[in-house]
């Protein structure tokens, strides 16, 4: 059973429309990632399903319940985009402070301590650096022991070691059993962490997949870049049915198609006794998917 359903979820600003038609359904022990450009939907969604705000229309359960049913505050932990911590509050004093709003908190010591956060317990949060301040919340959200996890936008600012560091660290707190839901903008983050995406855009959802499938929807597109030994007629590779596309860049040749392109197009190189030097071949990322799935046609 799922332990967060949305259904025709819908939601206005005003004369905005933030999330006009979302549908998905994460499953226990998931981590389900929530992908899309900026103004998207995402937060307000994530929102929602967090009980933060009430949606105009459509249907979310959270682990059985409607989301914002009192009950659900100890059993989801939420960090948002801006943490509201004040500046002078020190690390102990934030932790104990969230720890008094649980009845059955986690440890604080030990939750410090797996996110390496013990040497900086005396330090005041406007002191911390972007990683730690971003460790201390996803400590916060940790602290009621909580069943699923709703982090928004986790490494946004994050230098390329603290993203990696905070990677590693989700995956621990799955492995506690805990359900993630995971707000994000990073196409390696999603492609890494998550076990599905819902793409959203406008809205709505454009698509819901492993990232594995969504690459794959992206077609199974491919590009080889090579330099002949002996110069070659274009026309003798554009003919192939794999090729869809040849550039020349000064002596190099790029050729993007799908199926077996490779060995199409080294065949005719070989016929010709051509040989393909510096020879690189590259497949379709999420990166190329998410442009393909969001591009506003
Ligand atoms: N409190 C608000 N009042 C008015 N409009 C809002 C409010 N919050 C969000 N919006 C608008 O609703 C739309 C969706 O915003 P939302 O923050 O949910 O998108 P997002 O996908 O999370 O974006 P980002 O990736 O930039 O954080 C945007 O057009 C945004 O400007």
């Amino acid at each position: 059973m799922p332990v967060i359903e949305v259904e025709h979820l819908a939601k206005r600003y005003g004369g905005t429309v933030a999330v006009k038609d979302v549908s998905f359904a994460v499953e226990p022990g998931e981590i389900f990632g929530i992908l899309g450009p900026n103004g998207a939907g995402k937060t307000t969604t994530v929102e929602c399903i967090s009980g933060l705000r009430t949606a105009d229309s459509g249907a979310i359960t959270v682990l059985g319940r409607p989301a914002g049913d009192p009950t659900l505050r100890a059993r989801i932990g939420v960090q948002l985009q801006e943490s509201e911590l004040q500046d002078k509050l020190t690390v102990r004093e934030a932790l104990e402070l969230y720890s008094a709003f649980y009845p059955d908190p986690a440890d604080w010591r030990r939750l410090a301590d797996d996110l390496g956060l013990t040497p900086k317990l005396k330090a005041r949060y406007g002191k911390l650096s972007g990683g730690q301040k971003q460790r201390l919340s996803i400590a916060l959200a940790l602290l009621g022991n909580p069943e699923i996890a709703i982090l928004d936008e986790l490494t946004t600012g994050l230098d390329p070691q603290a993203r990696r560091d905070t990677w590693d660290l989700i995956s621990g707190i799955r492995d506690r059993g805990v359900t993630l839901l995971l707000v994000t903008h990073f196409m390696e983050e999603a492609e890494r962490l998550c076990d599905r995406v819902a793409v959203i855009d406008k809205g709505e959802v454009v698509a819901l997949d492993t990232p594995a499938g969504l690459v794959q929807r992206a077609g199974d597109e491919q590009r080889i870049s090579f330099r002949p030994s002996t110069p070659i007629d274009d026309e003798l590779l554009t003919v192939l049915p794999e090729v869809r596309e040849l550039r020349r860049q000064g002596q190099r040749i790029e050729i993007v198609g799908n199926g077996n392109l490779l060995h199409a197009v080294v065949s005719v190189l070989a016929r010709n006794g051509i040989i393909a030097a510096e020879l690189t071949m590259e497949q379709a990322t999420l990166d190329d998917a998410f442009v393909h799935l969001t591009r506003g046609e």
